[in-house]
C-alpha cells in the first residue's frame, strides 16, 4: 500500500518529532491536538529542530522550507480521517487513546491504517475497540524522534501482513531501523529501560545516592548518555509512571511496583522538563537537582 498522507494525533514532544521526520521524508502531515497552544508550540519546535539540522549541514534550507510546507495543523479530529496512516501520540492513558480512536472511526477512509505510538499499552486491546483490528498496530518512536534510530513495530493479535509491511516501508523511508516486538506490556525498550529508571528512583528514595550522584554514576560508570533521573525528566515523569503501572498491572509482579517517590513527583505536577521541574529544576540557566 502506498502511504502519502499521514495524520498525527497529539502535538506534544513525540507528536512534533513524528510530524518533523515524516514531513522531512516527503509525507504530507496533518497534526491534531485538543489545544491550539500545543499546536503552535509544536510548529515552533519543528521549525527550531529543522533549523538546527540545517545549521549542522545535515539538511539544506530548501528542505527546511519544503518540510514545513508539508505540515498542516488542526483542532478537528475529523480532519485526520482522510489520511493513509494515522499515528496516535496523545497522552499515555488508555481511556484517552480509546476515546480518540472511537471518535475518529466515522471519519476514516476504508484503507486507513491506524497505529499508536504508545510506550506500553496493549495494541490488541486498543485495536479491538476499532472497526479494523487487522489494520491496527504499534508504531513506537524513541525520543528525540529526529535523532533516535529505532522504531519498534508491534503487531496486535489480528494485525495483517499488508499493514506490517506498509509500516515497515515507512520506517525504511525515514532511514530508521525497525525492531519487531510482540504485544506484551511495554514491548521491548520500555520493558527493560523503565524498571531501570524506576530502580534509580528507589535508589534516591532509599537515600543510597543523591540525584547528582545517581546520574553521574550511570553516565561515568556505565557510559549512558544521560543519567536515569535526567532521562526520566526528559521522557516525562507522568509517562514513566504510566508505563510502570501498565507493567505492574499487566504482568502482576511486584518487581514492577512504581516507586512512591515517582508517584509523589507526578502528583505534585513536577513532570520533568515539560513542566520545568522534576528531579531537576529547569527554571534557571542550568538544571538544579531537586533532592
Ligand atoms: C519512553 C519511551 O516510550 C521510549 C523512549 O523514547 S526512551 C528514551 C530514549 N532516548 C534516550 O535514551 C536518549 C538518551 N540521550 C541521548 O541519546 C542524548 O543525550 C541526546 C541525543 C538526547 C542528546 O545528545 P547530546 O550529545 O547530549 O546533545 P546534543 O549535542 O545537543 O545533541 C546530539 C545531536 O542530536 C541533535 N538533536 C538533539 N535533539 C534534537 C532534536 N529534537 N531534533 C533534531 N536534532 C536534535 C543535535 O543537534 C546533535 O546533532 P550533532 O550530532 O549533529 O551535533
Ligand atoms: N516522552 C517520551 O519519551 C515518549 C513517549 N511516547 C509515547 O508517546 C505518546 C505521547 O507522549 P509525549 O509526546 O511525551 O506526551 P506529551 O505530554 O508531551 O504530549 C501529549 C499531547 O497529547 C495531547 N492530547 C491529550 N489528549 C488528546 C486528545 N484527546 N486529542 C489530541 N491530543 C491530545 C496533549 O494535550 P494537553 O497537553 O492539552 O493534555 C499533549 O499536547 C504517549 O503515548 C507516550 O507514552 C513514546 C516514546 C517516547
Amino acid at each position: 500500500m502506498d502511504i502519502q498522507k499521514i495524520g498525527v494525533i497529539g502535538a506534544g514532544q513525540m507528536g512534533n518529532g513524528i510530524a518533523h521526520v515524516m514531513a522531512l521524508a516527503g509525507y504530507d502531515v496533518v497534526l491534531n491536538d485538543i489545544s491550539q497552544q500545543a499546536l503552535d508550540a509544536a510548529v515552533s519546535a519543528i521549525q527550531k529542530n529543522l533549523t538546527r539540522q540545517a545549521s549542522k549541514g545535515k539538511i539544506d534550507q530548501t528542505e527546511v522550507e519544503a518540510a514545513l510546507g508539508r505540515i498542516s495543523t488542526t483542532l478537528t479530529l475529523a480532519d485526520i480521517g482522510k489520511t493513509d496512516l494515522v499515528i496516535e501520540a496523545a497522552t499515555e492513558r488508555e481511556t484517552v487513546k480509546q476515546a480518540i480512536f472511537e471518535d475518529l472511526l466515522p471519519h476514516l477512509l476504508p484503507h486507513t491504517i491506524l497505529t499508536s505510538n504508545t510506550s506500553s499499552i496493549s495494541i490488541t486491546r486498543l485495536a479491538s475497540r476499532t472497526d479494523r483490528p487487522e489494520r491496527f498496530m504499534g508504531f513506537h518512536f524513541m525520543n528525540p524522534v529526529p535523532v533516535m534510530q529505532l522504531v519498534e513495530l508491534i503487531r496486535g493479535i489480528a494485525t495483517d501482513e499488508a499493514t506490517f509491511s506498509a509500516c515497515h516501508a515507512v520506517v525504511e523511508k525515514l532511514g530508521k531501523t525497525a525492531a519487531s516486538a510482540e504485544d506484551f506490556p511495554a514491548f521491548i525498550v520500555n520493558r527493560i529501560l523503565m524498571p531501570m529508571i524506576n530502580e534509580a528512583v528507589y535508589t534516591l528514595y532509599e537515600g543510597v545516592g543523591s540525584v547528582k550522584s545517581i546520574d553521574e554514576s550511570m553516565k561515568l560508570g556505565a557510559n549512558h548518555p544521560m543519567g536515569p533521573l535526567e532521562l526520566a525528566d526528559f521522557i516525562g515523569l507522568d509517562t514513566c509512571l504510566a508505563i510502570m503501572n501498565v507493567l505492574h498491572d499487566g504482568l502482576a509482579d511486584t518487581k514492577y511496583r512504581p516507586c512512591p517517590l515517582l508517584t509523589k513527583y507526578v502528583e505534585a505536577g513536577w513532570l520533568g522538563r515539560k513542566t520545568q521541574r522534576g528531579f531537576y529544576d529547569y527554571r534557571g540557566e542550568t538544571p538544579v537537582p531537586t533532592r
